[in-house]
């Protein structure tokens, strides 16, 4: 039945004319079409065909007699004069049957087996739900690791920013969620990945069962940035479709920086000039309206939870994009390459990351629990040069010789996994801190 709907849409859709227009340049990968002006918007999709290949271009300027295309490929064996076929908006139909595949932006099969589209095709650029009938953040979620299930907690319809820099666990923290989160269904975003990254990350971190309830949407570094621009986008409409079926979704999106990366080099491309430190201004409300399209949902559908990453230089938690996302989400959590070099996993800094779920997401208790755990870790930290000089004596401050007592338990139990729920790690948390663990 789907396939015959999603044919019988297909047909419908179809033009009876093919509208087409010329190409009079092409300059550092960028392609001047004439012909088409009175009929393409921006972000409408072009065809073109060379001796070699078919692919396609995304308008991304327009001028009087001219638009802008940027080709998802390279333009070689293209010329002057050459015909350009208008195919209008960009749409994906998400599936059900696409669980457990990995697809790219653009809705096409990325692991060698044919795909069958849903009978709705949608626009890459949803609105978000009426703010006004949206529901309030949800209940508390287990994650299967007890820093998410007492300290920082994650509640449904959060959207939580991972941020840190290059090799400290991003990736891997992603994975550990997307196995971990109880959650109907699962989107992953993989924005410029480098290639082997991909497989390694399915088979290796994400692992068949979790893919199984997955929806996987890969462009990877060395792809056009129209595909690693439309990753996130498009894992909001998988997302969206879902939600609207009144699942939970988890949406894992790694990296919002390699999105902005993307957004930069079409913006300056299509003529924008670069402000925020050389992204573009247009970028800000781009990047917030996307952030907006998760979260809670309204009336039977269900919510979008999401976990971005964003790839932080040299800590520098003020660059653009990290400021940015930090504003703009429900919590962020920061990984810190001192704790992985340190070995322990995941990296979290406790104290610098904040849930923006609390203190409502615990009872009083719980709150009280989270409030001994940080000021315990705090006092430590602070200490912690003074201790390793030799300069402490026991005795002379209870409360910090408490916490050094504390402080392995508590440094253990943020890495540990647990199969008991936010109950549960709070139950663990009450022994550590009243000594009995
Ligand atoms: N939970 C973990 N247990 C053990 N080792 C880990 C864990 N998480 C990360 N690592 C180590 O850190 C390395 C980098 O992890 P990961 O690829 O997740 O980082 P990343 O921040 O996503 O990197 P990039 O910025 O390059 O994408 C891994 O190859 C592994 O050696």
């Amino acid at each position: 039945m789907t396939n015959l709907a999603s044919l019988g849409h297909q047909i419908s859709a179809l033009r009876a004319l093919k509208e087409s227009g010329r190409i009079t340049s092409i300059k550092a990968g960028v392609l001047e079409v004439s012909g088409l002006t009175h009929r393409a918007c921006l972000g409408d999709v072009l065809g073109l065909e060379t001796n070699d290949h078919r692919f396609e271009a995304e308008v991304i300027g327009l001028e009087e007699n001219t638009l802008i295309a940027l080709p998802e490929r390279s333009p070689a064996g293209c010329a002057i004069g050459d015909s350009v076929e208008f195919r209008g908006g960009r749409r994906i139909a998400p599936d059900h049957s696409w669980l457990g595949r990995i697809i790219d932006p653009w809705g096409r099969p990325l692991d060698g087996r044919p795909l069958v589209s849903g009978p709705n095709p949608m626009s890459l650029d949803q609105s978000p739900p009426p703010a006004a009938r949206r529901r309030g953040l949800g209940q508390r979620m287990a994650t299967g690791l007890n820093v998410f299930d007492t300290v920082l907690p994650l509640v449904r319809g959060q959207r939580m920013g991972i941020f840190a820099g290059s090799g400290v666990g991003k990736s891997h923290l992603l994975g550990q969620m997307a196995t971990g989160v109880d959650a109907d269904v699962r989107v992953i975003a993989l924005i410029g990945e480098r290639g082997r990254e991909l497989g390694a990350f399915v088979n290796d971190i994400l692992g068949e069962e979790v893919l199984r309830h997955s929806v996987v949407i890969a462009a990877t570094s060395d792809q056009s940035p129209l595909l690693r621009l439309g990753c996130l986008p498009a894992a909001l409409c998988v997302s969206e479709f879902f939600r609207d079926q009144g699942k939970q979704v988890l949406l894992l999106a790694d990296s919002v920086t390699r999105f902005a990366e993307a957004y930069r080099e079409i913006a300056v491309a299509g003529g924008e000039s670069p402000s925020l430190r050389g992204y573009p201004a247009s970028m800000t409300p781009a990047l917030m309206r996307l952030a907006e399209r998760a979260g809670p949902g309204s009336g039977e559908s269900g919510d979008i939870t999401a976990l971005m990453t964003v790839l932080v230089a040299g800590s520098d938690m003020e660059e653009p994009i990290a400021d940015l996302v930090r504003g703009t989400l429900d919590g962020h959590i920061i990984l810190e390459r001192k704790i992985a070099e340190r070995g322990r996993y995941p990296a979290v800094d406790v104290l610098k990351s904040v849930s923006r779920s609390l203190p409502s997401a615990a009872s009083l208790i719980e709150n009280h629990m989270i409030s001994e755990m940080r000021a315990t870790i705090g006092l430590y930290e602070r200490a912690e040069p003074m201790i390793r000089a030799g300069l402490h004596s026991p005795g002379a401050d209870p409360s910090l010789d408490r916490a050094i007592h504390l402080w392995p338990r508590l440094d253990g139990f943020i890495s540990e996994r647990n199969a008991l729920g936010p109950e549960g790690a709070f139950r663990l948390l009450a022994d550590i801190l009243s000594g009995a663990r």
